[in-house]
């Protein structure tokens, strides 16, 4: 018999004033695993892991902790026994203790009893050297460090992160997030991550549980909700996006740049054809000819530069086709910075286009 799932989420719900704030949520993650609930503000992240923590109650679900159920009708696990440890956007050390004493402070018998342990974690984030500083005399990415080891001190089953690195400075934030995964993929806990933050989602998460009002909307691997999303939302979420709209005709919508195939669309419906600006192909124009079509790229449409922007490593290109309809922006490689009204040629890549019904 296969192990159950570190942590079981069915059917959660919680309204506040009669509205539904999480809705029907359900998710498992797995020991080892990082989950991440990405989603816009107040779309019902926080309230979510909220109710794993034990610190709320949802109206209907359960959750379950290694197949024990923690929360249900009739069951209310209190938070200081469901083996979850929190770390919240203002992790606030003790300020009146040392690094030893905030680190052990969830253990039994705090740092007299635990020094192997404490000095082990210390020794793996780097601040072996700080064991006898206090919160105040450490910078921001230090403090973050300490607040990561102390809530994984316990050996917690599942670790709870609500916005962890969102009071960090930027560039710290990229090395510091890297080594917290490191360090979470050793201990082997099961964590779920909340962010707003679509890249900070695709660098952690195995798992993205993409949220919108209270729902998830999809889920599964970065690569996936990125290559493969739901919706014109749930791509929109992750890049740029261009949106051309066509009409569909016997499962197809035709447009300056070829046809595209919308299958299951109904005659006459309207139809989005979204395409990340990287995944334009654009060529120059020679003496008014482009591109012959492929079943790759599809029709080239002539359009010109309406502006360019250097980016450093990238540059935006925003076109507009000749016949004035369609604005389309591409992102290139920064050498390329062409001037205003320059004529291209512009293609869609068809593995990477998504055809969604107009909702
Ligand atoms: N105790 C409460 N009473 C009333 N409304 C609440 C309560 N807690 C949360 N809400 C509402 O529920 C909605 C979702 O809040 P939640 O904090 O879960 O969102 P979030 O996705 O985590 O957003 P953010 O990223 O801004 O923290 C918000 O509209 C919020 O105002």
């Amino acid at each position: 018999m296969t192990a159950p799932p570190r942590l079981e989420v069915q059917s959660l719900t919680r309204s506040f004033n009669g509205q539904a704030v999480v809705e029907n949520v359900s998710f498992s993650v797995e020991a080892g695993q990082v989950a991440c609930l990405l989603g816009p503000s107040g779309c019902g992240k926080s309230t979510t892991l909220r109710l794993v923590a034990g610190v709320d109650m949802p109206d209907s679900g359960h959750i379950l902790v290694d197949g024990k159920t923690m929360c249900d009708a009739a069951t209310h696990v209190p938070p200081e026994r469901r083996s979850v440890g929190l770390m919240f956007q203002d992790f606030a050390l003790f300020p009146h203790l040392p690094v030893s004493e905030n680190v052990a402070f969830g253990l039994k018998g705090g740092f007299s009893a635990n020094r192997d342990r404490v000095r082990e974690l210390l020794a793996r984030v780097q601040m072996s050297s700080h064991i006898d500083s206090y919160p105040h005399q450490l910078s921001g990415g230090e403090q973050q460090r300490v607040a990561l080891i102390r809530a994984l001190a316990p050996q917690p089953r599942i670790l709870l992160m609500d916005e962890p690195f969102s009071g960090l400075d930027e560039r710290l934030r990229d090395g510091i997030r890297d080594e917290t995964l490191a360090l979470l993929k050793e201990e082997g806990t099961a964590v779920l991550l909340v962010t707003h933050e679509p890249d900070e989602a695709m660098r952690m998460a195995d798992q993205i549980l993409l949220m919108r009002r209270g729902r998830i909307v999809q889920q599964g691997a970065p690569y996936n909700l990125y290559n493969a999303p739901v919706d014109r939302e749930a791509a929109g979420f992750f890049s740029d996006i261009n949106i051309l709209t066509g009409k569909v005709q016997g499962a197809l919508t035709n447009t300056p740049f070829g046809e595209f195939l919308a299958p299951g669309v109904a005659d006459g419906q309207e139809v989005e054809i979204v395409i990340r600006p990287q995944h334009l192909k654009i060529d120059f124009d020679r003496a008014g000819r482009g591109p012959a079509p492929t079943a790759e790229n599809g029709s080239a449409a002539l359009a010109r530069v309406r502006r360019a922007r250097f980016l450093g490593r990238e540059s935006l290109v925003e076109f507009i086709t000749d016949n004035g309809e369609i604005t389309l922006n591409a992102t290139v490689p920064g050498v390329f910075l062409p001037s205003a009204d320059t004529p291209m040629w512009l293609m869609l890549r068809r593995d990477r286009v998504f055809v969604f019904p107009k909702k």
